[in-house]
């Protein structure tokens, strides 16, 4: 039946009427009612339906409390919805993912997605508050993200108890899975952060040596490859024992014998990030302990050439006259390139195993020097630095192995020359490994190790000059009756 032309106006007309009505009141009431009342009256309202509401939320906020670091719940659960949300979201973000060949998914801001478990529906939304007040004024508006879950209320225990423990557990697996590694710096001259920009810079961590790569002895390589994996693996163990999940490697030697390649190596061996620390850059203890919380677990932080970052030379030995000028030199030297840095040795070792090292566990933490004698022994001794690598001259069997993976060669005739040069002079596997290299597409394998074995040659000759010039001074003090200290001696050789 057609509706009369006339009643339809009229329902129009009484439907307008009521809504201005009701609108008048609202607004006599927001103008008259106190602030205090209309809060009372919705926060009752609120409670009110609540109460009748079959539905239960739990929000989970991106930064909580101390606000330095990202929850790691709110974190575990964007990466258990990146892949749950991408099936059924209809609005994604996408971000470049693991070797930069293929993009993340994850649902966007105010996206809802549903998800099952054992048979129980729920719901997530990603949301976000934004603050108006600002910490400064050419800081960016606050926000504050969070995921919000709803349930029905008879699904109570299961969900605040298995679906989470589920979420969270996936989550931390899905992001291991998918994470790019990263190589982070703490750049010099850094401005000091909000609280929602982080003190280090990082790049993607790309770095192409491993443990197969490195010239090594197989032993020292086996040892280190087993502890490495012991520690990774011994989670459980730290907790019993009541010790933090972290341990400290020392690897010295002289330059080009490979300490950078072995934390590269060791990174690509346990999958983790490096946080490389200039501490230089570092303006003092504080700002140490604040990149100390914004690191993550499943790390390395390496901080390379310790003896010249800081002046932490450790008791010497008296020296006498020029010796002890030397050393005045050199310390001013380090202080120089420290800059301004007021970091100390016990700010250092504070860093290292302080109260605040234990948190986020599963991190290496890694020094280098060339010069292990001139640290501080409190900074080096075991239970800081677990474990004392020494780096050091190429042998034959580091040899067989730059000559692998450079020339693809196993063995060849002039191998026994390399090998008879090798236990005579020393030579850094740098060196092996710049000789090793072709210089142009014409260089074969065979060029190659004629290169290496004129460089080992020249290094005989110049080893076997030196020798000879020492025991040339030697023989010149003796006759000349007076007594040379062994210092002495060395400066009248390198004349
Ligand atoms: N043990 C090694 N195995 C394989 N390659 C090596 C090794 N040592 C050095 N190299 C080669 O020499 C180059 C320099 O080595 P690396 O930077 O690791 O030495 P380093 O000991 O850290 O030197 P420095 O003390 O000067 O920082 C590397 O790029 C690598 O190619």
């Amino acid at each position: 039946m057609e509706m009369v032309p006339s009643t339809m106006t009229e329902m129009w007309t009484t439907m307008g009427s009521t809504i201005a009505s009701f609108m008048f009141i609202w607004a006599i009431i927001r103008q008259y009612c106190p602030y205090e009342l209309r809060r009372y009256f919705e926060k009752y309202t609120h409670t009110i339906m609540t109460y009748f509401s079959p539905y239960i939320k739990i929000s989970i906020h991106e930064f909580t409390g101390d606000r330095l670091k990202r929850s790691e719940a709110y974190v575990a659960v964007e990466a258990y919805l990146s892949v749950n949300s991408s099936k059924t979201a209809k609005r994604l973000k996408a971000e470049m993912g693991k070797d930069s060949n293929n993009l993340v998914l994850s649902m966007d801001e105010y996206e809802k997605v549903t998800d099952e478990f054992r048979a129980a529906k729920v719901w997530w939304v990603a949301s976000k508050v934004v603050s108006a007040t600002r910490p400064m004024a050419y800081y960016p508006e606050q926000e504050k993200r969070y995921y919000r879950l709803t349930f029905h209320k008879r699904y109570r225990e299961m969900i605040t108890g298995a679906y989470l423990e589920h979420v969270v557990k996936e989550g931390k697996e899905i992001k291991v899975r998918n994470r790019q590694r990263k190589l982070y710096t703490n750049s010099p001259g850094y401005k000091w952060p909000s609280y929602k920009q982080t003190m280090w810079s990082h790049i993607v961590f790309e770095h192409p040596a491993t443990f197969g790569t490195m010239a090594l002895e197989p032993d020292k390589k086996k040892e280190i490859i087993e502890d490495l994996v012991t520690f990774s693996e011994s989670k459980e163990f730290y907790a019993r024992i009541g010790k933090a999940w972290k341990r400290g490697y020392l690897l010295y030697g002289p330059p080009g014998t490979g300490k950078s390649t072995m934390i590269a190596a060791m990174a690509n061996l346990l999958n983790y990030d490096v946080y490389d620390l200039e501490l230089t850059a570092v303006k003092d203890n504080t700002e140490l302990r604040k990149l100390l919380i914004e690191t993550t677990s499943k790390s390395i932080i390496v901080i390379e050439d310790i003896d010249c970052s800081l002046d932490l030379t450790g008791q010497r030995k008296k020296k006498g006259g020029k010796a002890m000028a030397d050393d005045e030199k050199e310390r001013k030297e380090v202080k120089e390139e420290s800059g301004n840095s007021k970091v100390t040795l016990s700010g250092l070792l504070n860093f290292i195993d302080g109260l605040w090292s234990a948190c986020g566990g599963e991190r290496l933490i890694v020094f280098t020097t060339n010069y292990v004698e001139k640290l501080d022994p409190a900074l080096i001794r075991r239970g800081r630095m677990d474990k004392h690598i020494e780096l050091s001259y190429c042998g034959f069997e580091g040899f067989k192995v730059l000559a692998k993976n450079y020339l693809n060669l196993e063995t060849h005739p002039l191998f026994d020359a390399i090998d008879g040069l090798m236990k005579e002079v020393k030579i850094t596997p740098a060196d092996v490994a710049e000789n090793l290299m072709p210089k142009s597409p014409l260089d074969d394998a065979e060029k190659c190790l004629w290169s290496l074995i004129q460089a080992l040659e020249e290094a005989k000759e110049e080893a076997e000059a030196e020798a000879a010039a020492a025991k040339k001074v030697v023989e010149q003090s003796q006759d000349g009756g007076g007594v040379c200290s062994e210092n002495c001696l060395a400066e009248k050789a390198s004349e």
